[in-house]
């Protein structure tokens, strides 16, 4: 049996609904083998953020090292990075153990506002992230503060999308969520056609952790060989069953349901 190897370079959330333990719950529905490099502690529940703790340049490293010698990832997911030093030790690892397959999930801002990327880290990404990604997803607001554009239309979104895929990745996904439209739309852009996915916005508080949720989907689906299109369509089904089956944890923005996609897919 061939198993599928995905690797996640991201913040813990202690509440478990995004950051590492999403990544890590993905990967394991989808059926691929979970890795994981944290490079920050957040004590995080649904309501707040109470404290982030980044680790040391030499402790990320470390991890990668003792991945890259070992236990060759067939995809990559990236996260909370905080700083531009992780940033800078994370790309250069990469490509020194010849990484393919990565998604880049550009977080800034925990959804109770709480910063998970200094400010000074956005040229970083820029330099340093997005010329290594296959797919890169981010939300309207990073999308922004990214590209400096303002993302009001749709027509805006796709400018930003060419913008990204200029900085040198392969495939752009602009995510809806944070949209005013009845419908949520994701715009894909992969340097040549634009595709939009829509789906029925839900209205519900459970929507903590989505965009690490999505983004750990497509690179468990990379990771077993999908094309980018098929891994996002994948995705993009396994989040909205997440957010529709809510489990209704916590008193603030609750995590999405791991399990859902493949409850549905279970014929009993
Ligand atoms: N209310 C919703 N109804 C349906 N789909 C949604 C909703 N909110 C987000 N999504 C989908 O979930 C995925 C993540 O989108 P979103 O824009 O929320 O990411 P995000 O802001 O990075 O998430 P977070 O920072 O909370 O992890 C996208 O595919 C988006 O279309
Ligand atoms: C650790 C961590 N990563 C990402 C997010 C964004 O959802 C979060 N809230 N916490």
């Amino acid at each position: 049996m061939t198993v599928a190897k995905v690797l996640t370079i991201a913040g813990s959330d202690s509440g478990g609904g995004a950051g590492i333990q999403a990544d890590l719950k993905t990967f394991q529905e989808l059926k691929a083998y979970g890795m994981s490099v944290l490079t920050a502690v957040t004590a995080q529940n649904t309501l707040d953020v109470h404290g982030v703790y980044p680790l040391t340049v030499s402790q990320v490293e470390e991890q990668l090292d003792a991945i890259g010698a070992d236990l060759k990832p067939d995809a990559l997911k990236t996260g909370m990075l905080f700083s531009a030093e992780i940033i800078e030790a994370v790309a250069s690892k990469v490509k020194q153990y010849e990484i393919n397959n990565v998604v880049i999930d550009p977080v800034m801002i925990a959804k109770g506002g709480a910063k998970l990327l200094q400010d000074e880290a956005i040229e970083a990404v820029k330099e340093h992230l997005i010329p290594l990604a296959t797919v890169i997803t981010p939300n309207i607001p990073e999308a922004e503060a990214i590209t400096g554009l303002t993302l009001n239309t749709i027509a805006d979104r796709k400018e930003a999308a060419k913008h990204l895929h200029e900085l040198g990745a392969q495939c752009v996904v602009i995510k809806g969520g944070h949209g005013e439209e009845k419908e949520v739309i994701d715009i894909i852009y992969d340097g040549e056609t634009f595709t939009q996915l829509l789906n029925e916005r839900q209205y519900t508080e459970n929507t903590h952790g989505t965009g690490c949720t999505f983004a750990a989907a497509i690179a468990a689906d990379l990771a077993k060989g999908m094309s980018f299109l098929d891994a996002i369509r994948v995705a993009r089904a396994y989040i909205q069953a997440a957010i529709e089956d809510d489990l209704h944890i916590g008193s603030g923005h609750g995590p999405t349901n791991h399990w859902a996609y493949q409850n549905r897919r279970v014929k009993v």
